[in-house]
Order: C-alpha cells, then sequence, then structure tokens
C-alpha cells in the first residue's frame, strides 16, 4: 500500500434515525399529531468510528447502505467527519438501515428497526477491504450486522496481527465462542454482561466477576462499562479486574455513550498500543462523560478540540 495505514476500521453498521416526539404513542390504526421530527445518523458501527475520527484517528468504514436517499446523505456524513468511504457499497437490492423511533412525554419510546442493506454486507466486501484491513492498526466490529461477518472480519484482523476490540452489542444469547478468541478487547455494557454469562451485573463487584467469566472464554482483556460508574477493565495475564471510575456529570442523554466510549478506545489503542489499558479507559470514560451532556448521537460525541489537552 503506497497511502498511509488507517489507524481504526470499523466493519458495522450504518442506520439512519428518523425520530418523532409526542405526547404518547399511537396505538395500533390510530394517527395521532406529535410536535418534533428530527433525522439523526446513528448505527453502532458508524458511530463509533465518527468517534474515533473526531479525536484525530484516521479512520475507514466497511459498511453497506442502499442506493438511496438516506445512503447518499450517509456517506456525505461520513465525508464530512473526515471518515474514508472507499469501502462504503451502496447496494439497489435493500433499503439503508433505519430505525423509526417515537418518543412520548415521559420519555419512553417504540422502536422498529430495520436493518436493511446492514445484512447485506459480506465476504465479497471484506475481500476488497482486506488490504487495508492488514495494515489497519486496530479493526473494531458489533453485531448489528450478520455475526458471520463480523466473526469473519475480527479473524481477517487477528491473522494480520491488527488489534481487534468487539463489541457484542446488541447482545445475543447463542453467541459463537470463536468471538472470545479473537477479541484483544471484549467491550460490553452491564446486560450485555448479563446476557453472555447469565447473572447479575448491577454493581461493581458484579461486573468484576462476569468479566472474569468472559475473560475465561479466551480474549485478551474485558472491559464492561457500567454508565455514571465507569468501568471495570480485566487482563488476561493479571489476576486482580480494576474498577475504572468516571466524574461525576449531569446527564442529559445516554444514548450512544457506549459508541462514544469504544470509539475513544480505539482510537487511543491505535495512537499509543503501549498506554496501559486502564488509562485508555480512563480518557474513554471522559470523553463518553461528554456526550451524555448533550442532545442526540452523533451530535453529542466531542471533536479533539472540545476535549482538555491532557487527554491528548
Ligand atoms: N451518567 C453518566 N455519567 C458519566 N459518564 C457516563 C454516564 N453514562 C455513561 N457514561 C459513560 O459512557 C460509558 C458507556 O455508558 P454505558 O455503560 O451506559 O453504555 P451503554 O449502556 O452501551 O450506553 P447506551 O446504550 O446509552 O449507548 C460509561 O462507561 C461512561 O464512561
Ligand atoms: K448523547
Amino acid at each position: 500500500m503506497t497511502e498511509e495505514a488507517f489507524d481504526v476500521m470499523v466493519v458495522g453498521s450504518c442506520m439512519t434515525d428518523l425520530v418523532s416526539q409526542a405526547p404518547r404513542l399511537p396505538k395500533a390504526g390510530e394517527t395521532i399529531h406529535g410536535h418534533k421530527f428530527f433525522i439523526g445518523f446513528g448505527g453502532k458501527g458508524a458511530n463509533q468510528c465518527i468517534q474515533a475520527a473526531r479525536l484525530g484517528a484516521k479512520t475507514a468504514m466497511v459498511c453497506k447502505v442502499g442506493k438511496d436517499f438516506f445512503g447518499d446523505n450517509y456517506i456525505r456524513n461520513f465525508k464530512d467527519n473526515g471518515v474514508h468511504t472507499d469501502f462504503v457499497g451502496q447496494t439497489s437490492d435493500a433499503a439503508t438501515g433505519a430505525a423509526s423511533i417515537i418518543v412520548n412525554n415521559a420519555g419512553e419510546n417504540a422502536i422498529v428497526i430495520v436493518a436493511g442493506a446492514n445484512m447485506l454486507l459480506g465476504s465479497g466486501e471484506l475481500q476488497s477491504a482486506l488490504p487495508a484491513v492488514s495494515h489497519a492498526k486496530v479493526l473494531v466490529c458489533q453485531l448489528e450486522i450478520s455475526p458471520q461477518t463480523s466473526l469473519r472480519a475480527l479473524r481477517m484482523a487477528q491473522e494480520n496481527k491488527v488489534k481487534t476490540i468487539f463489541n457484542p452489542a446488541p447482545a445475543i444469547p447463542d453467541l459463537d465462542p470463536d468471538f472470545y478468541r479473537v477479541s484483544d478487547v471484549f467491550c460490553c455494557n452491564e446486560s450485555e454482561a448479563e446476557l453472555l454469562t447469565g447473572s447479575s451485573v448491577a454493581n461493581v463487584e458484579e461486573a468484576c466477576r462476569a468479566g472474569q467469566e468472559l475473560l475465561k472464554r479466551g480474549c485478551g482483556s474485558v472491559i464492561i462499562t457500567l454508565g455514571p460508574q465507569g468501568c471495570v477493565v480485566l487482563k488476561a495475564r493479571e489476576s486482580s479486574p480494576k474498577h475504572v471510575p468516571t466524574a461525576a456529570v449531569t446527564a442529559v442523554d445516554t444514548t450512544g455513550a457506549g459508541d462514544s466510549f469504544i470509539g475513544a478506545l480505539a482510537f487511543y489503542m491505535a495512537r499509543d498500543p503501549t498506554m496501559p489499558l486502564e488509562e485508555m479507559a480512563r480518557r474513554a470514560n471522559e470523553v463518553a462523560g461528554v456526550s451524555v451532556q448533550a442532545v442526540g448521537t452523533q451530535v453529542s460525541y466531542p471533536f479533539k478540540r472540545d476535549l482538555p489537552a491532557e487527554l491528548f
């Protein structure tokens, strides 16, 4: 490759959020009036990639969108954020992934997700991205695309000694055990840890125990995020789990906080692989802590210029 290698590559999902705010959720067959509508950029893969890019990582997204307005618009969004789009495919066989969301005045919601084009991302696209993936510093995957595509991408990275971060979200109960073995860092939230271990994860102590269980399944390290409590970090060669607390902030909207954390983690892993994982997690807590202080998903993600210099 003549071009400089990517710091962070994400193989994952893109979704357009179509959000309507209404006094209440409609019943079957009913039409009601809402008071606000907006379109947001979402999808776990894209969110994570955009956060890494905003911190200054050289990023590329491997994903599939529809040959439609939302797909064109999403490609524009990647470009606006400095994300390379050479591996963003467009298909006429399915629509761009979309989440139709209705939020009522109590903050409750009803959501229909149509994964659409995301499910058509497969081995063809991975093969085209292989030369870039094999030279990247960090590869990140989640579960909003076909799990087999994620697993194949992670294997591809591992075979080429590229560091991997796997975020098993949204969680599936019958996760292929190979996912643990191909993860340098296995990073999930409390509910995912609960589903995967079958034990309650409601506090730091339980998270440490769940982390130990996940670690035994073969990953290099485990991070379990704990909302306002920060996260716990466990490393395969170290016996004791570490709690990494975070500063108290006034949270207004935690949507997308987990993705902000993972995008930041990927940035730090690519920039300085010798930095202790706890320190990367401490800094990722701080980045995600900024995202919860603003409404929305990607629009709430901080840029390097918004953050204290000590994080860089
Ligand atoms: N209330 C909060 N105060 C400070 N930091 C927070 C808060 N909520 C989340 N964070 C930060 O974001 C990280 C991820 O949050 P969380 O564990 O809630 O992930 P998540 O459940 O995947 O989030 P979401 O589903 O809302 O995107 C936390 O580890 C922490 O660093
Ligand atoms: K937010």
